[in-house]
């Protein structure tokens, strides 16, 4: 196993850097691209996740294996049963095969759709007959993940009657069912969505435009907790918007409780660290909107010293692996106090952390790219650094530019 050892960080962070297209963003567009070919992509994302959408999108193979990447699998779900006269075996890693899509498949099979579990019932792989969906009502529960719904809602316009649904229950990450509907909006796509109902109206053609991908807000996270670590860094970042489709923009506000100053300069971010902390923000935050930055800010605080009440974590159980379980074995490698339920992660106030110890990445990129701040701290090593390309490539040569 390949081991990064990271020396402490003995300088100020200092430095700019350009961070890819959003992951989320270009796996819709890609999808949407394929049914409307005269919209054109800019600032695509060069992340695994998007290259194997892309690939899967264009492939002519009968069995695709989508790896790691869940808003893929889930997509390409829908995308494929919409295709008519495809015959697909949809299949991914070992972990794929263990994050759950019955939900999505019962609402495909509602709509008219024909996807059979081939292994084991409501997990991936599957096989897909593509063909012309007739239905277009269907109820869903919107707890367990927000990609089924955005999923849906991605070959919605291309039913014949458009598509209606409707919630049972609550909805999480609804971020990123808003970012689905106004990049459908941007294209033309009329939607309403009105109490527990979002209808979305057909279109079968769109004007030619070209839409360009924001930065990713995930991936600049770790540059926030890089300052929030660093007293009187400042990083500069691109390329953002002020009105971001994403949700994980919300780390504007947050961040600014642990120090970060955010300001825009055209379309980059300067951030600052100003040493401002609000310890009492963290005593009960709630993540529900923003699950993927749910690691970065646990150590962030872990690395400040100050306690963090995490809540709305439901989904980090089914993510690239067990995120909340991940968390607690190596913040308390380090020293940390880690308390969790199905949906909550508590950090204890921990003062001390402890020097060289090897954070295990359990095939997700985002405990590889959280944990590296802590080099601020202590020396530290990162099993497996490659996972970072499952969103961010270039990450460590990122990293290296500012911290060395
Ligand atoms: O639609 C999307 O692009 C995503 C939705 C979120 O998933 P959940 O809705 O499962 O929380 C998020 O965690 C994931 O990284 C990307
Ligand atoms: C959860 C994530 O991705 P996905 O669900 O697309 O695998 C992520 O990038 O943090």
């Amino acid at each position: 196993m390949e081991l990064l050892k990271i020396d402490k960080i003995n300088r100020v962070v200092k430095g700019s850097i350009k961070i890819t297209g959003s992951k989320s963003e270009s796996n819709r567009l890609l999808v949407l691209q394929q049914f409307y070919p005269n919209l054109r992509i800019e600032n695509l994302s060069n992340s695994d996740d998007s290259k194997l959408m892309l690939q899967a999108l264009t492939s002519n193979s009968k069995e695709i294996n989508i790896g790691h990447a869940g808003t893929a699998m889930r997509f390409l779900t829908s995308y494929f049963s919409v295709k008519e006269n495809s015959e697909i075996v949809l299949t991914g890693s070992h972990r794929m095969k263990n994050r759950p899509i019955e939900i999505l498949v019962d609402a495909l099979t509602t709509l008219g759709a024909n996807i059979k579990f081939i292994e084991k019932e409501g997990f991936p792989p599957l096989k897909i007959l593509g063909n012309k969906l007739t239905n277009n009502f269907i109820e869903i529960d919107g707890n367990v993940s927000s990609q089924y719904i955005s999923s849906l809602l991605l070959i919605a316009p291309t039913l014949k009657n458009g598509l209606r649904l409707k919630f049972k229950g609550n909805i999480t990450s609804v971020p990123y069912i808003k970012m689905t509907l106004q990049l459908l909006s941007e294209i033309g796509v009329k939607y309403t969505w009105i109490d527990d109902q979002i209808v979305v109206e057909p279109k079968t053609e769109i004007d030619g435009q070209t839409i360009t991908v924001e930065s990713d807000w995930s991936s600049a996270s770790y540059y926030y907790s890089l300052c929030a670590l660093s007293p009187n860094s400042e990083i500069e970042i691109s390329s953002f918007k002020k009105e971001s489709l994403q949700g994980d923009a919300i780390l504007t506000d947050i961040y600014k409780n642990l120090g970060v100053e955010t300001t825009f300069k055209n379309t980059s971010l300067i951030l600052k660290n100003n040493g401002e902390i609000n310890k009492d923000y963290f005593k009960n935050l709630d993540l529900k909107n923003a699950p993927d930055i749910a690691q970065t800010i646990s150590v962030t605080c872990f690395g400040i010293g100050i306690e963090c009440f995490l809540t709305g974590l439901h989904t980090l159980k089914i993510k690239e692996t067990d995120r909340l379980v991940a968390l607690k074995n190596e913040l308390e490698k380090l020293g940390g106090h880690v308390e969790i339920t199905n949906q909550t992660l508590h950090l204890k106030k921990s003062l001390k952390i402890k020097r060289d110890i090897s954070i295990k990445t359990y095939d997700d990129h985002r405990m590889a790219m959280a944990f590296a701040p802590l080099a601020l701290r202590v020396p530290i090593s990162i099993e497996d650094p490659n996972v970072v390309s499952k969103s961010y490539p270039t990450f460590w040569d990122d990293f290296k530019k500012i911290t060395l």
